[in-house]
């Protein structure tokens, strides 16, 4: 550990807001990823949220306005509803050098800035679940006062519990509906794959592990072949066969129209979510 003069802080120093789900996944991350829990600080409104988060990772948990203060790096995971009364409380207490990373789905780095010192580096950052075992994906856009540096220290964050893209933020509503969400619906698929194997006659715990290992296999095997699923599919679908009968079903019920419109949906929900936080900001 690096000491600089008389300041023993340890360095790195990251106060993570809003330790709910995505706020634990990003703070167990960087635990498992051997990050000092001596050089974060979380901090949750509620009281029992903030006594199972000391216990489980031995890091400090603080109030916002003194986790923020001499940060390098903060992290906000609170929900987008929640931004605009936290930026305002946290605003004060910031080091003009401390980058303010959002994990808010929606929240633009614009109104994110117009709730900050003018000047404050932001980043805003889409996550999304599989961090939790180190197969997250993250997306991640610079505001308008953020640095290459400022980008390689998220990345630095982010890459401890899986891939990073840099994207231009006009792509983060897109992001959301597609990695953010995403697996959500893989999720959704695998429970309804689940009950159709109970509904074929299987013990759920047999027709679980197939459609589980079902799923991870096809992941895997898209990722290391590199081959368009379009053609891991044909590969799959004999003539005549099985596989053929059951994607028939799937084309007469719309599922990939069904697919089309739920990410719209979700995309235009992130957008709506960037409006509300809007009108928050300017009292509208
Ligand atoms: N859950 C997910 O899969 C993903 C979530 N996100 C984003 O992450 C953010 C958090 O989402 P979740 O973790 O799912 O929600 P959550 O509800 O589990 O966590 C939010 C936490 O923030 C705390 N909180 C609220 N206001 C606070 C304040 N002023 N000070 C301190 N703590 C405060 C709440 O007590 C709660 O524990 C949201 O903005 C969401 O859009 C982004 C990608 C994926
Ligand atoms: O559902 C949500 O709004 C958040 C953002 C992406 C995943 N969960």
């Amino acid at each position: 550990m690096t000491v600089h003069g008389t300041d023993r802080r340890p360095p790195r120093r990251l106060a993570l807001l809003g330790a709910g789900v995505m706020g634990e996944t990003v703070l167990s991350g960087l635990v498992r990823a051997g990050w000092d829990p001596a050089t974060i600080v979380a901090t949750d409104r509620r009281p029992e949220r903030v006594a199972e988060l000391e216990a489980a990772y031995g890091i400090t948990m603080s109030s916002n306005v003194d986790a923020v203060a001499g940060a390098e790096t903060v992290l906000l995971v609170v929900k987008p509803q929640d931004m605009t009364s936290l930026l305002g409380e946290i605003a004060p207490a910031l080091d003009a050098t401390t980058l303010v990373v959002s994990m808010a789905a929606g929240v633009d780095t614009a109104t994110l800035e117009a709730g900050l010192p003018a000047g404050q580096p932001v980043v805003r950052v889409m996550p999304n679940t599989p961090a939790q075992v180190d197969e997250g994906m993250a997306a991640v856009a610079a505001g308008s006062s953020a640095t290459d540096d400022h980008l390689e220290r998220v990345r630095d964050i982010l890459t401890a519990t899986g891939r990073v893209a840099v994207v231009p933020e006009r792509y983060l509503d897109a992001v959301t509906a597609i990695s953010g969400s995403g697996p959500a619906y893989l999720f959704f698929v695998v429970e309804a794959m689940i009950e159709a194997g109970v509904h074929l006659g299987l013990p759920r715990d047999t027709s679980t592990e197939l459609v589980v290992q079902t799923m991870l296999g096809s992941a895997k095997l898209l990722r290391e072949s590199g081959e368009h699923p379009a053609i891991l599919r044909e590969r799959v679908t004999s003539p005549g066969g099985t596989t053929a009968a059951a994607l028939r079903e799937l084309e007469d019920h719309k599922v990939r129209a069904a697919f089309l419109s739920a990410m719209e949906a979700a995309r235009d929900r992130s957008r709506d979510l960037a409006a509300a936080a809007r009108e928050q900001r300017t009292g509208a």
